[in-house]
């Protein structure tokens, strides 16, 4: 069997936006926790989804990869609907639990999801080029033989970052990876995110509730409160809200969006 297809070479890569979202509203329980969202992702970049801590970034996220249930409006995914059983090998998915095997190796824990998405005799090879390429891409070689219970918080979760990489995936949606990182940590891990989006043409949605981490986005799409405030790029979101930094603007939106619903409750 090939190598799959790279991203350009798949069907429907005329599709300018990776993700695409039309009145998408999610429940959970009883409550409604995205709000009618309107949004795209665009292919081969980087968009951010900031926003603080219960705002629906996990929600959202979960939607896209088509593990939540209670979801109503359009959310289309690589040309398809979410949760289309086709998008499965084509979507990485990285939770803010990292989901590895503690009594495993960390290249044991890749052989174990490589043989799941890539089975077979004949394709040994390639499980064994794909494992070692996710190894170096996460930057874990010196300890692929350790076992995974024995790494850092920040280790495992970069295993859990090259499980997903495996398939090589055309959309990579990744919860809140840089928590609890160091400053080297974190600065190799968004330049990885970059040279996967331009080297590899991979689309990278990033959630996370510092703002700073906004300024390494090509997009952001700002949330609060299930509500999408902003789908810009970093430069136009601060120059349309005449700001210095992506904090103080969100913080404007924030107000700007508290006057507005105070005129309406007013007017009533
Ligand atoms: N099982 C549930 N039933 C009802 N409401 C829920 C449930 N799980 C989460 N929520 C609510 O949904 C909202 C969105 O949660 P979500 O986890 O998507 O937020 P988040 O922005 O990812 O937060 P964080 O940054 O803390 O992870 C929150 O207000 C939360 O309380």
């Amino acid at each position: 069997m090939p190598d799959p297809p790279s991203p350009s070479l798949t069907t429907d890569s005329h599709t300018a936006s990776a993700v695409q979202a039309d009145d998408l509203t999610v429940l959970r329980g009883t409550r409604t926790v995205l709000h009618h969202l309107r949004f795209t992702v665009p292919r081969g970049q980087i968009t951010g989804l900031l926003g603080p801590s219960g705002c629906g970034k996990s929600t959202l996220m979960r939607s896209i990869v088509g593990t939540q249930a209670k979801v109503t409006g359009t959310l289309n995914v690589l040309g398809r609907p979410a949760g289309h059983p086709t998008l499965r090998s084509r979507i990485g998915y990285v939770t803010q639990a990292p989901s590895v095997f503690d009594d495993l190796t960390v290249r044991q824990n890749l052989d174990y999801f490589a043989a799941i998405l890539d089975p077979g005799r004949g394709a040994a090879e390639r499980r064994r080029r794909h494992v070692a390429q996710a190894i170096t891409d996460v930057d874990l070689t010196s300890h692929a033989d350790a076992l995974a219970g024995n790494l850092s918080g920040g280790q495992r979760n970069r295993v859990s970052l090259a499980v997903a990489l495996l398939g090589a995936p055309e959309l990579l949606v990744l919860d809140e990876p840089t928590v609890g990182l160091d400053p080297v940590l974190h600065r190799d891990l968004w330049n990885l995110f970059h040279h996967l989006a331009a080297t590899r043409g991979v689309t990278l949605l990033v959630s996370s509730h510092v703002m700073d981490e906004a300024e390494r986005c090509h997009r952001l799409l700002l949330m609060r409160e299930g509500e999408i405030l902003a789908d810009e790029t970093p430069d136009a979101l601060r120059t349309s809200t005449g700001t210095e930094t992506v904090e103080d603007a969100f913080l404007r939106l924030v107000d700007e969006a508290a006057a507005e619903s105070r005129t309406k409750e007013s007017t009533r």
